[in-house]
């Protein structure tokens, strides 16, 4: 984020070396016994922080004048701090008008500045705050969302699958990862159903903390819930697979007495095969597989 303010940062740069120069050249160094040094603290802390202000909106500000007016806010409060600091160590003898002329003046205007910026990044967050109620509105209304979990519901799977597959490339490929926890309707009858229900919101938070922001995740029902990957061949998509039973299982604690079972599966799209066809052949490879697995299990 930070190149895009880089024109910005240059002009900057150069005023505080302009300002620096000018006041090195008016000033005379003070002898040591003259600083005080707690004043020297106090003004270096203070210019740190506004550094610090200056690093927080480079990195996460996009280009736009609500950023401008933050990054000129803080460059003339950094001045400003900047020339009060020098001023511990120079004395400016008979030219105290330009001195403090230059090193008050921005701070009222960085100030004025600043508060701009705020006051737009406010109105900013405003819009994007009812933008995003808005869409959580729609998906609630129109029953996309699991109430349990909050993440997406088997309808929203199904329509977003059917958006992939109208929209991707023909060569890019896509998966789907079921994951079903294991051993749950026994986590059920033995903890009771509100710890049944803690567990499926963690596991869902669980599962989004660990997967790319392209994915999407949907609760497809009960214990089960589906992945939606973008952009991804089937063998990564096991890798994904294992890694989650691998990590799951490390997990301990109450999520312990339960496992996950996750199977990828290509979708293909091609020959008339729709999203409902997809997931549902997904649904029914991932029932084989686990009923296989259990037969084995229980040899
Ligand atoms: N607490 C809670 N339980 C639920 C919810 N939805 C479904 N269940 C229960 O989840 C259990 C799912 O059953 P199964 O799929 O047989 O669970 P399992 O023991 O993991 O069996 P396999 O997946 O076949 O290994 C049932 O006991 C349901 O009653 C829910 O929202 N909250």
């Amino acid at each position: 984020m930070w190149r895009q303010h880089l024109p910005s940062l240059l002009l900057l740069c150069a005023a505080l070396c302009v300002g620096c120069t000018l006041a090195l050249s008016l000033g005379q160094p003070k002898p040591l016994s003259a600083i005080a040094w707690y004043d020297v603290l106090g003004e270096a802390v203070t210019l740190l922080v506004a550094c610090g202000w200056l690093g927080l909106v480079v990195a996460y500000r996009p280009r736009g004048w609500v950023s401008h007016c933050l990054i000129a806010g803080t460059g003339l409060l950094i001045w400003s701090y900047a020339l009060d600091l020098f001023d511990e160590f120079f004395e400016y003898v008979g030219v105290d008008h330009p001195q403090s002329l230059l090193e008050s003046a921005p701070a009222p205007l960085g100030m004025l500045l600043l508060t701009v910026g705020v006051a737009g990044w406010m109105r900013e967050q405003r819009i994007v705050h009812r933008q995003l109620s808005g869409r959580e509105h729609f998906l609630r209304d129109h029953r996309l969302l699991d109430p349990l979990t909050k993440l997406y519901n088997r309808a929203y799977l199904q329509h977003a699958l059917e958006r992939e597959l109208e929209l991707r490339a023909p060569d890019e490929p896509l998966s789907l990862l079921v994951i079903d926890v294991e051993g749950f309707a026994r986590y059920n009858h033995t903890y009771g159903a509100v710890a049944g229900d803690r567990l499926l919101v963690r596991i869902s938070e669980w599962l989004l903390m660990r997967m790319r922001p392209s994915s999407l995740l949907c609760r497809y029902g009960g214990d089960r819930f589906v992945m939606l990957l973008p952009d991804t061949p089937l063998p990564r998509a096991v890798r994904l697979g294992r890694l989650l039973q691998d990590r799951f299982a490390k997990l301990g604690d109450e999520a312990a007495a339960c496992t996950l079972r996750c199977s990828a599966h290509a979708v293909d799209g091609r020959n008339g095969r729709t999203a409902p066809t997809e997931i549902g052949d997904a649904l029914a490879a991932h029932s084989r597989a686990s009923r296989r697995a259990q037969w084995a299990a229980a040899r």
